[in-house]
């Protein structure tokens, strides 16, 4: 069955065509690219995702700009109906600010960009994401950032906690994260917003491939197997 997938490109975006690749490797169809001032989406869409980058140069806050684009009131329109939409470093950023998940990404805690690969434990192996991995998992992801530190207030991470919305955490601090999150999902579990870059962990060459699982889950929850 058809994947319908497209990725939107924010000036100053530069994981879009990676994302790109990463869906059409796993899913072997075509993803669509989508310009950020476009208003409307292709008809249809399956997954939805928000690439990595500089978006706007970063300025005013990461992903603020980004999160005001003609494309976002798309994006929020499908997200609300159910479609799934992934959202990789900045393309998390852009989700925070556009109100799809709770919290913000501040500055990382040692004032550092970190870029390196990092250990992250699966918390949620239900979520149409990661069902393809399994609840604990230990996997090797890479990051590439200087505002991932996730914060939210306790009451919100208390919440995100009972309700299996932490997705993955990291086994280390490396940002300063409110208990340690690195990713999260909405409370209908279609919108996932995470720091470490899936799409550069999916085939040998790139030093590891524990990021393809959570393609090929939402490939298979979407499509099946
Ligand atoms: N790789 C990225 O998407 C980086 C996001 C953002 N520019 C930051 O540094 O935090």
């Amino acid at each position: 069955m058809a994947f319908r997938s497209a990725v939107i490109t924010f000036p100053g975006s530069n994981c879009d065509r990676d994302m790109a690749v990463a869906l059409e490797k796993v899913s072997g169809q075509p993803c669509t690219r989508v310009w950020h001032g476009d208003s409307d989406l292709p008809e249809g869409l399956d997954f939805i995702a928000l690439p990595g980058g500089f978006s706007y140069g970063d300025y005013l806050r990461c992903g603020a700009i980004a999160s005001r684009s003609p494309v976002m009131q798309a994006v929020i329109a499908a997200a609300e109906r159910g479609v799934p939409v992934l959202g990789v470093c900045n393309g998390f950023q852009v989700l925070t600010e556009s109100g799809l998940l709770p919290g913000a990404l501040l500055r990382n805690a040692t004032i550092r960009f970190v870029c390196r690969d990092v250990t992250l434990t699966v918390e949620n192996a239900t979520s149409l994401f990661t069902s393809g991995y399994e609840a604990g998992q230990e996997i090797t992801i890479p990051v590439a950032h200087h505002d991932g530190n996730y914060f939210a207030d306790a009451a919100t991470l208390d919440r995100l906690e009972g309700e299996g919305q932490v997705a993955f955490r990291y086994k280390e601090d490396i940002n300063g994260s409110a208990r340690s999150i690195a990713g999260v999902l909405n409370a209908r579990g279609n919108v996932l917003g995470m720091m470490p870059h899936p799409e550069r962990a999916i085939e040998a060459t790139h030093g590891g491939t524990d990021g393809r699982a959570l393609f090929e889950s939402a490939i298979k929850a979407l499509v099946g197997a």
